[in-house]
């Protein structure tokens, strides 16, 4: 059976990709990263496991010195496989427990402070340069701007806000019919709202390849990230 990093030899380095909830990053990412070989880095999930923490520490989200004192002791383990994505928390497998709506919910007081994003960021940046070797693709919000300005590929996925909704409502409920939609909402529109008073995700930055995904299935929202990695990474990838 062959491994992540010999099944298509070709691209080598860093694919950045960022863009809003519901835009189609995480499940896009992941199948990117196992059609060409690479890594994958969920940066949302780090997010995520220092919420849980802090929940579950019973730290004050709203004291940003303590939340961000906490960060920084924890040990965060992140699986970067995109066959089987997992984290740990200090020894703890919260893979699970972090998709939680209580999570969803409270992720953005966390991902609002800035003394926890210099942290995340450091880590983030770490396992880039540990893994750029066998390749890698980072999704988040802030990838293409501030992690990894220098990435090889650097993409902006985007859809519209209804389009978004829409998605997370089928993925969470399993339709999008009205009482759905409106369950969803906050957890996409009011969220999104929160999280770019830091950083800016909605408008692609200069040498970002933004792709409009909301009138596209996802296997063509693949195809389309394969070709510009292609393109703009040259040959060699199959
Ligand atoms: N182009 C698409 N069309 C329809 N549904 C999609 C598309 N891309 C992703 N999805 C679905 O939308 C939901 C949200 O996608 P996800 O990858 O979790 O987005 P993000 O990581 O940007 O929040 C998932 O259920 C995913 O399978
Ligand atoms: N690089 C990143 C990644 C995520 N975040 C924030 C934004 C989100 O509210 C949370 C969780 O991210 P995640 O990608 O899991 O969010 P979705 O549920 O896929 O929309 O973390 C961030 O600020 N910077």
């Amino acid at each position: 059976m062959s491994t992540p990093e010999t099944a298509h030899p070709g691209f080598r380095g860093v694919i950045a990709v960022d863009g809003p909830s519901g835009s189609g990053k995480s499940s896009v990412c992941r199948a990117v990263a196992r059609q060409l070989g690479l890594r994958y880095l969920d940066t949302g999930a780090m997010y995520r496991a220092v919420t849980w923490a802090a929940l579950d520490r019973g730290v004050d989200l709203a004291d940003r010195r303590a939340v961000a004192t906490l960060c920084r002791a924890l040990v965060l383990d992140i699986t970067t496989d995109p066959a089987s994505p997992g984290i740990a928390v200090d020894g703890v497998d919260v893979t699970g427990a972090i998709r939680q709506t209580r999570i969803s919910e409270s992720v953005s007081a966390i991902a609002t402070n800035l003394d926890v994003r210099a942290d995340l960021i450091a880590r983030q940046q770490a396992i880039l340069a540990e893994e750029k070797g066998p390749g890698i693709i980072a999704e988040g919000r802030d990838i293409t701007t501030v992690v990894a300005p220098d990435a090889d590929v650097r993409l902006l996925l985007t859809a519209d806000e209804n389009a978004r909704i829409a998605r997370r409502a089928r993925e969470l409920h399993g339709t999008d019919d009205a009482d759905a939609l409106a369950a969803t909402h906050a957890q996409v529109a009011t969220r999104d709202k929160r999280d770019s008073t830091v950083v800016d995700f909605l408008a692609a930055a200069d040498g970002v390849v933004e792709i409009d995904t909301s009138a596209l299935t996802f296997d063509q929202v693949v195809a389309t990230v394969l070709r510009v990695v292609s393109e703009t990474a040259g040959a060699g990838i199959r």
